[in-house]
């Protein structure tokens, strides 16, 4: 029995990670990082701490549904204090130092970061790949729609999507990403990659990638209509994860994509 880890336990998806674990015939919850109080019953056996080199400890892999700031904890156990477990990555918003720390960690374990662990947003990035390089002359449009409680902007999906649409097309994305637009700004330029964020109500996870011509668009969408699409999702990819060579993968490896 794979013994899994969580850290974000409390969080939206935490939680149901937890729920998942209990019906898993080849996984089950082992640990969890608490950051204040564990409202959920969890096994007697399960290792409950406040500290993550323990949680890692206890554990043969980790899923981490939490905060920039916690996995920088994380990937810190790895990149100094030479802890070595296996960790799939969900969280999104990461400031380039903390990307930079999950390079450097992913070079002693093996690590999968994906910001969407659904199997439609993997096909997704493909299909945008494909469009972006095929229709070279059609603006690109990404909007993505979340509830009203979610911190970060534009998601990391709608960050990923965008940056496959600027690798077809051999740009850089930093230089072409647009995520706002108000008052004289002028015609669109050729280049640029619109990326914009709506926030309201209960929505799981929404994103649209538009292509658009004189005479003709295209428009990619994918809705996430249950939560637990990213739990099982990263469940399942932990499972692949753990017998793997230090490197930083992607779901699309995990799926044979
Ligand atoms: N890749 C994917 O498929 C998906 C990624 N996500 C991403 O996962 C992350 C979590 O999402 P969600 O569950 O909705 O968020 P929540 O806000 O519901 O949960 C966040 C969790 O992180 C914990 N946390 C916050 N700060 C710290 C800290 N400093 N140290 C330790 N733990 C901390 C919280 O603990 P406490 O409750 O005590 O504050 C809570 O358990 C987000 O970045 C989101 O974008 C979400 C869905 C899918
Ligand atoms: O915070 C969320 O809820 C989600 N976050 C991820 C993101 O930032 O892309 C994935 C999903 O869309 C839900």
């Amino acid at each position: 029995m794979l013994k899994v880890g969580i850290v974000g336990s409390t969080g939206r998806v935490g939680t149901l990670l937890i729920d998942d674990l209990k019906n898993d015939s080849e996984a089950k919850l082992a640990g969890v990082h608490v950051f204040d109080k564990l409202e959920k019953d969890v096994p007697s056996d399960v290792v409950v701490t406040n500290d993550m080199k323990t949680l890692m400890e206890s554990v043969d892999v980790i899923i981490d549904f939490s905060a920039p700031v916690a996995t920088e904890e994380l990937l810190t156990q790895v990149v100094e204090n030479g802890v070595r477990k296996p960790l799939v990555i969900a969280t999104t918003g990461f400031s380039k130092h903390q990307q930079n720390l999950l390079v450097e960690a992913s070079k002693l374990v093996p690590i999968l970061y994906s910001t969407n662990m659904s199997l439609g947003v993997a096909v997704l990035n493909k299909l945008v790949s494909l469009a972006s390089k095929t229709l070279s002359d059609f603006d690109i449009e990404i909007v993505e729609q979340h509830h009203r409680y979610k911190v970060d902007s534009p998601s990391g999906t709608a960050l990923t999507l965008a940056e496959h649409a600027a690798r077809a097309r051999d740009l850089d994305l930093d230089s072409v990403r647009v995520s706002g637009r108000d008052g004289d700004i002028g015609a669109r330029t050729k280049d640029e990659i619109g990326v914009m964020s709506l926030r309201g109500g209960d929505i799981v996870g929404r994103h649209t990638v538009g292509l658009y011509n004189d005479g003709e668009f295209i428009e990619l969408h994918h809705t996430a209509t249950a939560r637990n699409t990213f739990s099982k999702g990263a469940i399942k990819v932990a499972k692949w994860l753990v017998n793997k060579e230090p490197s930083l993968y992607s779901i699309n490896d995990a799926l044979g994509l």
